[in-house]
């Protein structure tokens, strides 16, 4: 266990805005990163033009915020900076028919997640900056946080430097989208991709819902209903993440009862054995030696047939339906919606009423 820190961590102090000031940022998406780096980075001064396709859907939604749209290539001629946020899949394509015959020398190709440079999918000219700004947080919260004054945690790594300012203007890009309010930890393109894609398979996205479903299974399977079993495995997860989130594993033990405590302490690593710990090392392999993305890549180029199957499969899993069912009941989420509508039309009411008086 180290006692120091090996990494470097960024604040706004460490980064400069300005810096991109002769820049115009060409952010290619606008789905969960691309909607809230755009709107970040104009809230944040940065001259921003948004590169959709002709028929896209997001198209109306970038409009209807105020930003400039125009198709990924002519976004692409007409920036210094190309903010590469279209999903993962496409990028290989996006990247051969729209940004490298417009990418001029000196500029600055940014990705959020690394996964195409790392594993040779997109090979970029000599001439120009490769970074990566990738926020270790779904794109909606990053836009939440922003407004609410908030920063959301990130990560930097540069792949290629040829103007010699590559960490720099990555730096400022950061700050723009309100990453270094929190902290902007320094990385390599390898440690963030491959980090990335264990992280979600195996804990926060695979592993907890596996975890969940096979919780709520063995509760209805015993016989109890499945109201309670959804409760018990699913509801309630966010609030014990939520303390974890707050102050680490202590905040959760220090929460809970002495009872779930002892429980958790003596029965946790029974169900997260060894045989887990080996799959999850497994899990690790296929993404180091290429064979997740192998497989990924050739799942797209026969139109996602696994994909699309084990997705539906999850939709109709039972704990969606219950799920769904109880979150309808949930008197609460109502009434905290109506006590929000409330406010805001006492608030309307008291803004008219200042008018009348003036
Ligand atoms: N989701 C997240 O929170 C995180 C994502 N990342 C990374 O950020 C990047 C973007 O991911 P994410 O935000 O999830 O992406 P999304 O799936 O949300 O991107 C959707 C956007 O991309 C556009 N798009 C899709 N296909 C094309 C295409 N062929 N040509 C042009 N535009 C297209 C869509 O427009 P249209 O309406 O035309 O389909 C839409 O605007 C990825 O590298 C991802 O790994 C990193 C951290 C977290
Ligand atoms: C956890 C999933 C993620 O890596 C993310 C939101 O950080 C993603 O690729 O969406
Ligand atoms: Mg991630
Ligand atoms: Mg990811």
């Amino acid at each position: 266990m180290t006692d120091e820190f090996t990494t470097e961590i960024y604040y706004d102090d460490d980064a400069d805005v300005s810096t991109l000031e002769d820049d115009t940022v060409a952010v290619l998406g606008y789905g969960s990163q691309g909607h809230a780096h755009a709107l970040n980075l104009d809230d944040s001064g940065v001259d921003v033009v948004v590169g959709l396709r002709e028929d896209s859907s997001s198209r109306s939604a970038a409009e209807a915020d105020g930003l400039e749209v125009t198709t990924p290539a002519e976004a692409v001629a007409q920036a210094t900076y190309v903010s590469v946020l279209v999903p993962d899949t496409v990028q290989p394509a996006v990247y051969e028919n729209a940004i490298a015959p417009n990418l001029e020398a000196g500029d600055t190709l940014q990705f959020a997640h690394g996964l195409n440079i790392h594993y040779n999918q997109i090979t970029p000219p000599e001439d120009v900056d490769v970074t990566m700004i990738a926020p270790k947080s779904p794109g909606h919260l990053v836009r939440r946080n922003y407004e609410n004054d908030e920063g959301t945690p990130g990560l930097l790594a540069v792949y290629q430097d040829t103007t010699g300012d590559a960490h720099e203007r990555a730096l400022a890009y950061g700050k723009a989208i309100g990453c270094t309010r929190a902290g902007v930890v320094e990385t390599t393109f390898r440690e963030e991709t491959e980090t990335d894609l264990f992280g979600e398979q195996a804990v926060l996205c695979g592993g907890i819902a596996s975890l969940i479903k096979t919780g709520y299974e063995t509760l209805v399977d015993a016989g109890y209903s499945p109201e309670m079993a959804y409760f018990e495995c699913m509801n309630e997860m966010k609030l014990i993440v939520d303390l974890m989130y707050e102050g680490g594993l202590g905040a959760m033990w220090d929460s809970v009862s002495d009872t779930a405590e002892y429980g958790g302490l003596t029965r946790g690593d029974d169900v997260v054995d060894e045989a887990v710990r080996e799959n999850m090392e497994e899990v690790l392999e296929e993404v180091q030696n290429g064979e997740f993305t192998r497989e990924w890549v050739l799942e797209n180029q026969a139109g996602r047939p696994s994909y699309n199957q084990l997705r539906e499969a999850e939709k109709s899993h039972e704990i969606e339906e219950v799920g769904e069912r109880l979150r309808e009941l949930f008197a609460w989420e109502e009434a905290e919606a109506e006590t929000e509508d409330s406010e805001e039309e006492d608030e309307d009411e008291d803004e008219q009423k200042v008018r009348a008086d003036d």
